[in-house]
């Protein structure tokens, strides 16, 4: 496959903020947002990763109106079922139509002391359910120091592909972690070095088919005024959007990147 061929991916990460009410007047005011913007979503995709108590509400709205939004959760259990307090299967998940899911986010992996090998097996769980998993990685300030920038994230990606074999749809999003909410976004440079790693990972480990057709994005205090230079990039294939993903303005704007790249 043409490397032009992977269509760029907008991903809207809300992380735990808007509940289900909130949800659907949201995904209802982005939809007709970028339609009235003459949006068009087959030359770039737009997701939005809502909490999990909002996927039904988003699920019922996205049917009804066809909106041609895409969604999925923020994260998903190891395990298919049973006695597991509090956790959600990718079953579930994929009952709900969701297309894709977040598995391994910074947050995740500090906050829920996510190891790799958890990664890992989240990623084969999503996988036999037909979910596309979005496989974040990326390293801290002091990894940076230490390590230098691609290291870590692409330690983690390989770690994260232990189970996945070279038939499998996959999203791999790198995210620097001083760069999530801080404001201080990684260059346009500095992310094409990382993902260009990473897309040298895929190779290695699925073949350079795979590589080729995998979507890398990155994400990290995009806003509208800097998602154009990171699109510009070509092992750079879209973003994965946290705080300004709950700003309609905002998010449309970097859902139209190609108005300011002239694309
Ligand atoms: O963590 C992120 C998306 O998953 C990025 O968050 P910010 O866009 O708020 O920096």
């Amino acid at each position: 496959m043409a490397v032009n061929a992977r269509v760029p991916l907008i991903a809207g990460n809300w992380k735990m903020n808007l509940d289900h009410l909130q949800a659907i007047a949201f995904v209802q005011k982005l939809a007709w947002s970028l339609k009235d913007a003459g949006h068009d979503f087959t030359s770039t995709e737009v997701a939005v990763f809502p909490p999990f108590t909002d996927l039904r509400s988003v699920q019922t709205l996205v049917a009804a109106d066809k909106l041609p939004l895409a969604y999925g959760g923020q994260d998903v259990s190891t395990q298919e079922s049973g006695a597991y307090t509090g956790e959600i299967s990718a079953a579930f998940l994929a009952a709900l139509e969701c297309q894709y899911v977040l598995i391994g986010h910074s947050e995740r992996r500090t906050l829920h002391n996510e190891t790799d090998e958890v990664v890992a097996a989240k990623v084969t769980a999503a996988l036999k359910h037909n979910l596309v998993p979005i496989i974040c990685v990326g390293e801290t300030a002091a990894d940076l120091e230490l390590h230098g920038p691609s290291a870590v994230p692409v330690a983690q990606l390989k770690a994260a592909l232990a189970g996945v074999d070279n038939a499998a749809d996959i999203v791999v999003a790198y995210e620097p972690v001083w760069a999530i909410g801080s404001g201080q976004a990684a260059t346009p440079d500095q992310a094409e070095q990382v993902a260009a790693q990473l897309r040298v990972t895929l190779a290695e480990v699925l073949g350079q088919d795979v590589a080729d057709k995998t979507r890398i994005l990155y994400g990290g205090s995009v806003k509208g005024v800097n998602i154009a230079g990171f699109m510009k990039e070509p092992n750079v294939d879209g973003a994965l959007v946290g705080g300004a993903s709950l700003d309609i303005t905002e998010f449309s704007s970097i859902v139209r990147f190609q108005k300011h790249v002239g694309l």
